[in-house]
């Protein structure tokens, strides 16, 4: 039987803010059993951009990427929120290790091809290195992922870190019984966007695609999921999306294939 591993992904609204960068990193701390953490921050890298006097242009949920923008987030995720969660988590007592994909070549992507729009220095992931990652975690390292890969050829890329997150999932699947945890600051799927209470237990993909058309479900929320069906198909054995203060407990979206 494999191993348990969770996987928990958090986006920018927590890890931008104090408060609950802080709770959310002692919910962490207190899951039991093997863990990787990966983290977002496209709000933190918009305001830096802004002081910098840098325009932030998202199409289809992905940043438009030119080469000023790819110093931007390269300081802001491989830098300041990597090491500021790698320091909490030490503070924690967790062995944690931060990396982007180009450190021990842990993944590597192509850069997104032109069709009709050109994102500009954005990475499609090509390979997750889950020999390395799973001897990392096996030593007891808790690996703390940036959203950034590189091409293998001296480029940084920007990948969205919802991909980082099921992209990594599936490789650990093939070595861990994983669990992975999108957490953010919404109870989960929500039928009414503006009632917190509308919680959508489960969810399957003709639900999902129902919800798509009904103008439910939308922005950045879309291609989270579509990374949630990808990855259960793969063999991770369970998705759920939650509130990022319940990343322990029961509730939030349970998706199902
Ligand atoms: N039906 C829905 N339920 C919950 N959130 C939704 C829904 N449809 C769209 N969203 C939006 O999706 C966002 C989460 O996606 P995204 O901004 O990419 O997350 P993250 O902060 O995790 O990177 C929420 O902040 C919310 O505004
Ligand atoms: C290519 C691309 O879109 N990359 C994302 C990576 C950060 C991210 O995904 O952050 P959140 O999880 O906080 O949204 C971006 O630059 O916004």
């Amino acid at each position: 039987m494999k191993e348990k591993l969770t996987l928990i992904k958090v986006g920018g609204k927590i890890v931008e803010e104090e408060a609950t960068l802080h709770r959310l990193l002692d919910d962490f701390a207190a899951i039991e059993g093997r863990k990787v953490l990966v983290h977002g921050g496209g709000r933190s890298a918009t305001k830096l951009a802004e002081r910098l006097g840098i325009e932030s242009r998202m199409v289809n949920g992905r940043r438009i990427t030119d080469a000023e923008t790819l110093k931007v987030v390269t300081m802001v995720y491989g830098g300041l929120v990597n090491k500021n969660i790698v320091a909490g988590l030490q503070a924690r007592g967790v062995n944690a290790l931060g990396l982007t994909g180009a450190d021990m070549d842990v993944i590597r992507s192509v850069k997104r091809p032109v069709k009709d729009i050109d994102y500009g220095f954005v990475g499609d992931v090509k390979q997750v290195n889950a020999a390395l990652l799973g001897d990392l975690i096996a030593k007891g390292v808790v690996p703390v992922m940036a959203p950034l890969t590189h091409d293998g050829e001296g480029h940084m890329l920007n990948t969205n870190a919802d991909t980082i997150a099921g992209e990594t999932a599936k490789a650990l699947a093939t070595l861990f019984d994983v669990t992975l945890v999108y957490c953010f600051e919404k109870k989960g799927v929500l039928r009414d966007e503006h009632d917190d209470d509308s919680v959508i237990p489960v969810l399957t993909p003709a639900e999902f695609k129902q919800l798509v058309a009904d103008g439910v479900i939308q922005g950045g929320m879309i291609p989270k999921l579509e990374n949630s069906f990808e990855a259960l198909e793969a063999g991770v054995s369970e998705v759920v999306i939650t509130l990022a203060s319940a990343i322990n407990g029961q509730g939030g979206t349970r998706i199902r294939k």
